[in-house]
Protein backbone atom coordinates (compact mmCIF):
# COMPACT_ATOMS: atom_id res chain seq x y z
CA UNK A 1 0.00 0.00 0.00
CA UNK A 2 1.68 3.51 -1.18
CA UNK A 3 1.27 5.66 1.95
CA UNK A 4 2.47 9.54 2.13
CA UNK A 5 2.92 11.38 5.29
CA UNK A 6 1.93 15.68 5.34
CA UNK A 7 2.58 18.32 7.14
CA UNK A 8 1.41 21.62 7.26
CA UNK A 9 2.57 24.41 9.28
CA UNK A 10 -1.22 25.62 10.07
CA UNK A 11 -4.84 23.95 9.91
CA UNK A 12 -5.68 26.60 7.55
CA UNK A 13 -3.23 25.35 4.92
CA UNK A 14 -3.91 21.98 5.59
CA UNK A 15 -7.34 22.68 4.63
CA UNK A 16 -6.48 24.14 1.57
CA UNK A 17 -4.18 21.36 0.32
CA UNK A 18 -6.97 19.13 1.46
CA UNK A 19 -9.49 20.59 -0.54
CA UNK A 20 -6.98 20.34 -3.31
CA UNK A 21 -6.59 16.58 -3.17
CA UNK A 22 -10.44 16.48 -2.77
CA UNK A 23 -10.94 17.58 -6.04
CA UNK A 24 -8.82 15.86 -7.46
CA UNK A 25 -10.12 12.38 -6.01
CA UNK A 26 -13.51 14.09 -7.72
CA UNK A 27 -12.56 14.37 -11.47
CA UNK A 28 -11.07 10.78 -11.25
CA UNK A 29 -13.82 9.56 -9.60
CA UNK A 30 -16.39 10.98 -12.45
CA UNK A 31 -13.87 10.23 -15.31
CA UNK A 32 -14.43 6.71 -13.94
CA UNK A 33 -18.42 6.71 -12.51
CA UNK A 34 -21.42 8.55 -12.28
CA UNK A 35 -20.77 9.51 -8.55
CA UNK A 36 -18.17 10.49 -6.21
CA UNK A 37 -18.66 8.31 -3.03
CA UNK A 38 -17.05 9.97 0.40
CA UNK A 39 -17.45 9.01 4.08
CA UNK A 40 -16.39 10.86 6.69
CA UNK A 41 -15.77 10.84 10.28
CA UNK A 42 -16.80 13.21 13.06
CA UNK A 43 -14.56 14.79 15.66
CA UNK A 44 -12.83 17.77 14.52
CA UNK A 45 -12.69 16.37 10.49
CA UNK A 46 -16.15 18.51 9.56
CA UNK A 47 -14.62 21.83 10.66
CA UNK A 48 -11.17 21.43 8.27
CA UNK A 49 -13.05 19.86 5.80
CA UNK A 50 -15.14 23.31 6.36
CA UNK A 51 -12.64 25.70 6.21
CA UNK A 52 -11.18 24.60 2.77
CA UNK A 53 -14.51 23.72 1.19
CA UNK A 54 -16.30 26.43 1.37
CA UNK A 55 -13.19 28.89 0.84
CA UNK A 56 -14.14 27.57 -2.97
CA UNK A 57 -16.94 25.87 -2.89
CA UNK A 58 -17.73 26.24 -6.95
CA UNK A 59 -15.09 24.21 -7.56
CA UNK A 60 -16.86 21.01 -7.09
CA UNK A 61 -19.54 19.49 -8.53
CA UNK A 62 -21.77 18.96 -5.63
CA UNK A 63 -24.90 16.84 -7.44
CA UNK A 64 -22.44 14.04 -7.99
CA UNK A 65 -21.18 13.41 -4.02
CA UNK A 66 -23.08 11.05 -1.90
CA UNK A 67 -21.82 11.46 1.61
CA UNK A 68 -22.05 8.35 4.30
CA UNK A 69 -20.33 8.58 8.01
CA UNK A 70 -17.20 6.42 8.71
CA UNK A 71 -19.16 5.96 12.54
CA UNK A 72 -22.17 7.28 13.82
CA UNK A 73 -23.43 7.02 17.29
CA UNK A 74 -26.91 5.96 17.81
CA UNK A 75 -28.84 8.99 18.55
CA UNK A 76 -31.30 11.21 17.00
CA UNK A 77 -30.13 12.80 13.91
CA UNK A 78 -31.09 16.25 15.83
CA UNK A 79 -28.77 15.28 18.64
CA UNK A 80 -25.56 17.46 20.20
CA UNK A 81 -23.69 13.77 19.68
CA UNK A 82 -24.55 13.19 16.16
CA UNK A 83 -22.03 12.76 13.46
CA UNK A 84 -24.23 14.12 11.00
CA UNK A 85 -25.30 16.78 12.97
CA UNK A 86 -22.46 17.90 13.44
CA UNK A 87 -21.33 17.65 9.22
CA UNK A 88 -24.78 19.06 8.42
CA UNK A 89 -23.66 22.68 10.83
CA UNK A 90 -19.94 22.59 9.30
CA UNK A 91 -20.55 22.34 6.04
CA UNK A 92 -23.28 19.69 4.62
CA UNK A 93 -26.36 22.27 4.94
CA UNK A 94 -24.42 25.08 2.75
CA UNK A 95 -23.27 23.27 -0.41
CA UNK A 96 -26.04 21.78 -2.67
CA UNK A 97 -25.38 18.23 -2.15
CA UNK A 98 -29.11 16.82 -2.95
CA UNK A 99 -30.29 15.14 0.47
CA UNK A 100 -31.03 12.10 -1.09
CA UNK A 101 -27.20 11.44 -1.65
CA UNK A 102 -26.36 12.38 2.06
CA UNK A 103 -26.78 9.00 4.08
CA UNK A 104 -27.73 9.52 7.74
CA UNK A 105 -28.60 6.54 9.98
CA UNK A 106 -31.96 5.72 10.24
CA UNK A 107 -33.51 7.86 12.94
CA UNK A 108 -35.96 5.11 13.76
CA UNK A 109 -33.05 2.46 14.44
CA UNK A 110 -30.65 4.40 17.15
CA UNK A 111 -32.80 1.92 20.00
CA UNK A 112 -31.94 -0.53 17.68
CA UNK A 113 -27.86 -0.54 17.14
CA UNK A 114 -28.51 -3.81 15.28
CA UNK A 115 -31.14 -3.02 12.81
CA UNK A 116 -29.27 0.21 12.34
CA UNK A 117 -26.16 -0.99 11.07
CA UNK A 118 -27.81 -3.68 8.94
CA UNK A 119 -30.31 -0.94 7.65
CA UNK A 120 -26.78 1.43 6.74
CA UNK A 121 -25.03 -1.83 4.90
CA UNK A 122 -28.52 -1.43 3.17
CA UNK A 123 -27.76 1.92 2.37
CA UNK A 124 -24.74 1.72 1.01
CA UNK A 125 -25.85 -1.55 -1.21
CA UNK A 126 -28.29 0.41 -2.61
CA UNK A 127 -25.82 3.29 -3.75
CA UNK A 128 -22.72 0.95 -4.47
CA UNK A 129 -25.03 -1.36 -6.60
CA UNK A 130 -22.63 -4.22 -6.69
CA UNK A 131 -22.82 -6.22 -9.22
CA UNK A 132 -20.86 -9.69 -9.94
CA UNK A 133 -20.14 -12.51 -7.28
CA UNK A 134 -16.56 -11.62 -7.02
CA UNK A 135 -17.56 -7.73 -5.54
CA UNK A 136 -17.68 -7.88 -2.32
CA UNK A 137 -17.27 -4.94 -0.62
CA UNK A 138 -18.07 -1.06 -1.88
CA UNK A 139 -15.11 0.79 -3.09
CA UNK A 140 -15.01 4.07 -1.84
CA UNK A 141 -13.85 7.04 -3.53
CA UNK A 142 -12.25 8.56 -0.44
CA UNK A 143 -12.84 8.17 3.70
CA UNK A 144 -12.07 10.88 5.67
CA UNK A 145 -10.96 9.51 9.46
CA UNK A 146 -9.99 11.18 12.20
CA UNK A 147 -7.76 9.17 15.11
CA UNK A 148 -8.61 9.28 18.97
CA UNK A 149 -5.77 9.55 21.22
CA UNK A 150 -5.97 5.85 21.93
CA UNK A 151 -5.21 5.54 18.22
CA UNK A 152 -8.84 4.30 17.20
CA UNK A 153 -10.62 5.32 14.64
CA UNK A 154 -13.98 5.14 13.17
CA UNK A 155 -15.58 3.44 15.97
CA UNK A 156 -12.86 0.49 16.39
CA UNK A 157 -11.24 0.46 19.70
CA UNK A 158 -8.10 -0.70 20.71
CA UNK A 159 -8.57 -4.96 21.66
CA UNK A 160 -12.41 -4.54 20.65
CA UNK A 161 -13.76 -7.88 18.98
CA UNK A 162 -14.99 -5.23 16.41
CA UNK A 163 -11.37 -4.67 14.80
CA UNK A 164 -11.91 -8.35 13.62
CA UNK A 165 -15.09 -8.48 11.51
CA UNK A 166 -14.16 -9.89 8.24
CA UNK A 167 -17.59 -10.09 6.49
CA UNK A 168 -20.35 -6.93 7.24
CA UNK A 169 -19.92 -3.46 5.92
CA UNK A 170 -21.21 -1.72 9.00
CA UNK A 171 -21.16 -3.45 12.85
CA UNK A 172 -22.31 -2.17 15.73
CA UNK A 173 -21.26 -2.08 19.55
CA UNK A 174 -22.65 -0.66 22.52
CA UNK A 175 -19.46 -0.82 24.96
CA UNK A 176 -18.00 2.26 23.32
CA UNK A 177 -15.08 3.35 25.50
CA UNK A 178 -16.01 6.53 24.50
CA UNK A 179 -19.36 7.92 25.23
CA UNK A 180 -21.48 7.78 23.73
CA UNK A 181 -21.45 3.96 24.02
CA UNK A 182 -23.83 2.82 21.31
CA UNK A 183 -22.66 3.63 17.91
CA UNK A 184 -22.39 1.71 14.27
CA UNK A 185 -19.18 1.50 12.29
CA UNK A 186 -17.77 1.00 9.04
CA UNK A 187 -15.60 -2.48 9.33
CA UNK A 188 -11.97 -2.57 7.86
CA UNK A 189 -12.57 -4.24 4.68
CA UNK A 190 -14.32 -1.71 3.92
CA UNK A 191 -12.37 0.71 4.93
CA UNK A 192 -9.40 -1.35 3.47
CA UNK A 193 -11.18 -1.40 -0.18
CA UNK A 194 -11.39 2.22 -0.46
CA UNK A 195 -9.52 3.71 -3.22
CA UNK A 196 -8.52 6.55 -1.03
CA UNK A 197 -8.26 7.02 2.57
CA UNK A 198 -7.09 10.32 4.74
CA UNK A 199 -6.28 10.68 8.37
CA UNK A 200 -6.48 14.03 9.26
CA UNK A 201 -4.99 14.95 12.87
CA UNK A 202 -3.63 18.14 14.20
CA UNK A 203 -2.10 19.28 17.37
CA UNK A 204 0.25 18.54 20.44
CA UNK A 205 -1.96 16.22 22.00
CA UNK A 206 -1.88 13.62 18.84
CA UNK A 207 2.37 13.20 19.47
CA UNK A 208 1.84 10.24 21.39
CA UNK A 209 -0.53 8.43 19.22
CA UNK A 210 1.43 9.02 16.36
CA UNK A 211 5.06 8.16 17.60
CA UNK A 212 3.31 4.81 18.46
CA UNK A 213 1.46 4.45 15.15
CA UNK A 214 3.86 6.01 12.48
CA UNK A 215 7.27 5.64 14.31
CA UNK A 216 7.13 2.31 16.13
CA UNK A 217 4.06 0.70 13.73
CA UNK A 218 2.27 -0.38 16.39
CA UNK A 219 -1.04 -2.00 15.23
CA UNK A 220 -3.37 0.38 17.15
CA UNK A 221 -6.71 0.54 15.41
CA UNK A 222 -5.73 3.59 12.94
CA UNK A 223 -2.27 1.83 12.60
CA UNK A 224 -4.32 -1.05 11.27
CA UNK A 225 -5.91 0.34 7.98
CA UNK A 226 -4.19 -0.59 5.37
CA UNK A 227 -6.06 0.21 1.95
CA UNK A 228 -5.57 -3.19 -0.40
CA UNK A 229 -5.46 -1.66 -3.86
CA UNK A 230 -5.60 2.29 -2.41
CA UNK A 231 -3.51 4.80 -1.08
CA UNK A 232 -3.24 6.33 2.16
CA UNK A 233 -2.86 9.74 3.37
CA UNK A 234 -1.70 11.12 6.44
CA UNK A 235 -2.92 15.04 6.54
CA UNK A 236 -0.74 16.52 9.92
CA UNK A 237 0.24 19.34 11.04
CA UNK A 238 4.03 21.07 12.28
CA UNK A 239 3.17 20.62 16.00
CA UNK A 240 1.17 17.18 15.60
CA UNK A 241 4.52 15.56 13.85
CA UNK A 242 7.06 17.65 15.57
CA UNK A 243 8.09 14.15 17.63
CA UNK A 244 8.45 12.36 14.98
CA UNK A 245 12.03 10.63 14.42
CA UNK A 246 11.63 7.62 11.77
CA UNK A 247 8.98 8.65 9.54
CA UNK A 248 9.51 10.18 5.95
CA UNK A 249 7.18 13.22 6.29
CA UNK A 250 6.37 15.40 2.89
CA UNK A 251 6.25 18.84 3.65
CA UNK A 252 4.61 20.07 0.14
CA UNK A 253 4.49 24.11 -0.67
CA UNK A 254 1.62 25.27 0.52
CA UNK A 255 -1.41 26.25 -1.44
O1 LIG B 1 -16.87 9.13 17.30
C1 LIG B 1 -16.08 9.74 18.00
O2 LIG B 1 -15.95 9.57 19.20
C2 LIG B 1 -15.22 10.80 17.35
O3 LIG B 1 -15.75 11.09 16.11
C3 LIG B 1 -13.79 10.34 17.26
O4 LIG B 1 -13.64 9.09 16.66
C4 LIG B 1 -12.92 11.39 16.58
O5 LIG B 1 -13.03 11.30 15.20
C5 LIG B 1 -11.48 11.20 17.00
O6 LIG B 1 -11.39 11.13 18.38
C6 LIG B 1 -10.61 12.32 16.48
O7 LIG B 1 -11.09 13.51 17.02
P1 LIG B 1 -10.40 14.92 16.71
O8 LIG B 1 -10.44 15.07 15.24
O9 LIG B 1 -11.29 15.89 17.39
O10 LIG B 1 -9.03 14.84 17.25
Amino acid sequence: MPRTVYAFPSTETLAANLRDQLLRAQDEALAKHDRFTVALSGGSLPQTLAQGLLAHPESFQWDKWHIFYADERCVPLDHADSNHRLAREAFLDRVPIPTSQIHPINPDLVDQPAAAAEDYQHQLMRVFALKGAAVRFPVFDVILLGMGPDGHTCSLFPNHPLLDEDEKWVSYLTDSPKPPPTRITLTYPVVNHAHTVIFVATGASKQPVLERILDRNEPLPAGRVNPIHGHLYWYLDDAATATLTQTTIDRPSVI
